[in-house]
């Protein structure tokens, strides 16, 4: 029988070291996250990534239809999911591994499930181990801004899963012998 704690020793066999910094990307250049290597493609609908010689990083989404919470409409944790994702890709994009500190979203309009978007993402400024990262989803064709977010993130070293992965064992640990 499996255990958490088992779970926690277990390799996870989708991760490599240098995955971190640069992870395995779609056609479109999509960094893939842990769960979406097995796709072969994010989940939540990004098609393409770029980074622009301004800096300033850009995304086609499409919110899927299995993500609609209202008649046609994006759910919202759909919308701030994929903000997530793309302003955390700025960092990746930098050959930099973080993870989000905080985030904050703005749902201005509805987003509409099926059609073509834009997110644009860019850094406003960097204080230490602290990325602070705005970015805005808007509706193609046009520029009708749908949704936008502002966040922090957090520069880590690779060995922050580890570490999560050893304090993870502990808190079950100490909960075992707590009863
Ligand atoms: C890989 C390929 C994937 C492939 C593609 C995947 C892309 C995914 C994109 C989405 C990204 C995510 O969703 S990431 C998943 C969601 N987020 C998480 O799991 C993060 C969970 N939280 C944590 O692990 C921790 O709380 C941290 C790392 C954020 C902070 O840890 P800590 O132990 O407090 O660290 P500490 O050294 O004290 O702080 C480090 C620095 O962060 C600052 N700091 C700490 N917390 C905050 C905060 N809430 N707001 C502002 N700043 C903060 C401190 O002031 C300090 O600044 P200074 O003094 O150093 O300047």
């Amino acid at each position: 029988m499996s255990t958490s704690g088992d779970r926690a020793r277990t390799p996870n066999r989708r991760w490599a070291g240098s995955d971190f910094q640069d992870p395995p990307r779609t056609a479109g250049g999509v960094a893939l996250c842990g769960a979406c290597r097995a796709a072969s493609a994010c989940r939540l609908g990004v098609e393409r990534e770029r980074l622009d010689e301004a800096g300033t990083a850009w995304f086609d989404v499409s919110c899927p239809h299995e993500q609609e919470g209202g008649p046609n409409v994006a759910h919202g944790g759909w919308t701030a999911s994929v903000l997530d994702e793309c302003l955390g890709h700025v960092p990746l994009l930098n050959s930099t591994l973080s993870v989000t500190a905080e985030l904050s979203v703005s749902f201005v309009k509805p987003v509409p499930v099926g059609r073509p978007l834009r997110v644009r993402a860019w850094v406003e400024k960097r204080e230490g181990s602290r990325w602070y990262i705005s970015g805005e989803m808007t509706l193609l064709p046009g520029r009708a801004v749908l949704a936008r977010a502002s966040g922090i993130w957090v520069t880590r070293d690779t060995g922050h899963f580890d570490r999560h992965e050893r304090w993870l064992a502990e808190q079950d640990a100490s909960a075992t012998s707590s009863g």
